[in-house]
């Protein structure tokens, strides 16, 4: 794999769009001077994230006759020579009135390479803890959506998406891509849950007598990405502390 710099740029959202949109520009700058490749995002990066600013902050997205918030990160895009998965914006379909979610991506030439709208509304009610009601405005995409870059396919997905793991798994089966990007406003209590893991695969041992070679090496990883054990090819019980990453990375 062609190796990249991706930055994530994680906008202190306002009420003013105008800020947001200023605040998106400067950061893609900085982005693309400390060498970033491709730049994404946060969900609703340009409105507060409430349902009830989503209708007046809505936009139509034309991808032939870009405007407002489209144009603004298709130009950045151009000026910057940079990819951006241009997290997402409401959007107002002129055709059928519905509202979507929807993540605009743009190439290193300010091209629209791929449009995704949110497939899965985030409608949670845990009373005290987070309540949301995404689908009181907004209607769900329908599609999987994949986009092409110099260093390999990138999946697409836009946060409450992620919790419906059948699009990285096509994505990865079908369209081969190295990486998934999910744009996101997770909610404090539930988005460690998805972003901060650790994640364990346990191998049989190695034994070059019978014909299936395993690649053995029981590996924990942490919720850093950084291997925390590795058990090596021979047979053995591999231990691992749980919890020796803190889970508060900031
Ligand atoms: N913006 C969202 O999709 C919120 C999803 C969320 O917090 C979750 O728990 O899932």
């Amino acid at each position: 794999m062609t190796r990249f710099k991706i930055a994530l740029a994680q906008i202190n959202v306002q009420l003013d769009k105008n800020a947001n949109l200023e605040k998106a520009n400067e950061m893609a700058l900085e982005a693309s001077k400390n060498g970033a490749g491709l730049v994404v995002f946060p969900e609703c990066f340009n409105t507060p994230y409430d349902t009830k600013y989503f209708r007046d902050y809505a936009e139509v997205i034309d991808t032939s006759n870009p405007s407002g918030t489209t144009l603004m990160l298709s130009n950045i895009a151009k000026e910057c020579g940079v990819f951006i998965v241009g997290g997402s914006i409401p959007e107002k379909d002129p055709w059928s009135g519905k509202y979507f979610n929807t993540s605009v991506v743009f190439d290193n030439h300010g091209i629209i390479i791929a449009v995704h709208r949110k497939m899965h509304l985030a409608d949670l009610n845990a009373p005290g803890r987070v309540v949301l009601s995404e689908s009181d405005v907004f209607s769900p995409g329908s599609d999987i959506t994949v986009f092409a870059t110099p260093w390999g396919n990138i999946g697409l997905g836009i946060c409450y998406d992620i919790r419906f793991t059948e699009i990285s798994l096509i994505s990865a089966r079908r369209d081969n891509v190295i990486m998934m990007i999910f744009p996101a406003a997770f909610t404090a209590p539930n988005g460690q849950m998805f972003w901060e893991i650790y994640v364990a695969g346990c191998g049989p041992a190695q034994d070059e007598t019978v014909p299936f070679h395993s690649n053995a090496h029981s590996t924990v990883v942490g919720p850093d990405g950084l291997v925390v054990v590795d058990g090596g090819v021979e047979e053995k019980v591999v231990y691992c502390d749980i919890g020796m990453v803190p889970l508060n990375l900031h």
